[in-house]
């Protein structure tokens, strides 16, 4: 099956970078090495080509991700600038560089469950990374058929996401279902826990469609709902989806900016205090705690973005440490090379 490109979300941002000679694809899937592309000529299993495998040996966040389009001929040339990527913090001990969990998705779905409660704070973790990527954020809250009927934990959630859709779903009764697919042309991404209920959700998306998938997975013994890989998927309508597995102990990476989007309202507070460099630590004048005085900015929430705040400030400080030694080298070797050439 072919591809048109448009309806893949290909524009002029992309095809203002792609250089002659490639052809133009988006990644659905990535393994080791290689990746699926969707293109005008259907699916292409594609490996790296050597320029793109050394590139990504200094900074891996060269490789493509689901989502990415790809510059490419007999293999993936290159990876073309990513109007949005998510992007958390390394996974490997030390690891200063952070990881692309997907690219130029237009809605970040943070999905939560109803019951178990929601976690807040995972709800602001994820909507910080969401905010950060310049995608828009959503909260879908999932198995709305299991919630309380007072919605008490909605309201909570809602005051978790100022400025941020939240969606009450059900796969199982359908509720809210159609409000949640992404526009044609459009791709969504959905963040949560293992259980949250994300592959149901993609499932309850793609209909028949999927369906017929799931019974592929079936015969090569992959399973039907372990969702391992992040996958980028077409929906009927014409909109996309990327599944992805449950994700544990998500950090934040330079989240500076998403943070402070996240966490507007704690922002605003601040900047009524009477000091501006207020730690909101018991200063007079400080907006911030008689907001919490007040009931009106839970407590749980200021510790929440406090924490979220120190990893942030964490990361920057490993990003910027990594910066100046690969400075450092870089002089070196100029100042090396300088010696070499004013030797007689
Ligand atoms: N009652 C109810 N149960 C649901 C609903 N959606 C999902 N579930 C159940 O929740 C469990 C987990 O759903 P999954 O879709 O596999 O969760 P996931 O987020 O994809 O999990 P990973 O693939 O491990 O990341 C399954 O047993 C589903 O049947 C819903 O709307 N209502
Ligand atoms: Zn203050």
């Amino acid at each position: 099956m072919a591809f048109s490109l448009i309806s893949l979300g290909f524009d002029a941002f992309f095809s203002a970078a792609l250089e002659p000679g490639y052809t133009a694809g988006r990644v659905s899937r990535v393994d080791r090495g290689s990746c699926d592309v969707l293109c005008e000529h259907g699916e292409r299993r594609l490996p790296w080509s050597g320029t793109l495998t050394r590139a990504a040996a200094q900074d891996p966040v060269a490789l493509p991700c689901v989502g990415d389009w790809v510059a490419f001929d007999t293999a993936v040339r290159g990876v073309l600038p990513r109007r949005t990527s998510i992007v958390r913090a390394g996974v490997r001990p030390g690891d200063s560089h952070g990881q692309v969990l997907a690219a130029n998705v237009d809605v970040v779905c943070v999905v939560e469950p109803a019951l178990p409660e929601p976690d807040l704070g995972r709800i602001e973790r994820l909507l910080a990374l969401a905010w950060e990527s310049g995608a828009r954020p959503a909260v879908v809250v999932t198995k709305a058929d299991l919630a309380d009927p007072d919605g008490g934990r909605a309201e909570e959630g809602v005051a978790a996401a100022p400025g941020a859709e939240v969606r009450l779903v059900s796969a199982r009764t359908g509720a809210g279902l159609d409000a949640l697919r992404p526009a044609a042309g459009e791709t969504a991404v959905l963040l949560g826990r293992s259980g949250a209920g994300k592959s149901t959700l993609v499932n309850a998306l793609a209909g028949t469609e999927l369906m017929a998938t799931g019974a592929i997975r079936e015969a090569d013994g992959r399973g039907r709902h372990t969702t391992v890989h992040r996958e980028l998927l077409l929906l009927p309508g014409g909109g996309m989806i990327i599944d992805t597995p449950g994700l544990r102990g998500i950090g934040l990476h330079e989240a500076r900016e998403g943070l402070s989007l996240a966490f507007s309202d704690v922002e605003e507070l601040a900047e009524e205090c009477r000091f501006t460099d207020c730690a909101h630590d018991g200063e007079p004048g400080c907006a911030v705690l008689a907001a919490v005085a007040t009931g009106e900015l839970p407590e749980r929430r200021l510790a929440s973005w406090r924490k979220l705040r120190r990893e942030a400030a964490w990361s920057a400080s490993r990003t910027d440490a990594r910066l100046r030694a690969e400075r450092t080298r870089e002089w070196k070797i100029i100042q090396k090379s300088m010696r070499g050439r004013n030797r007689p």
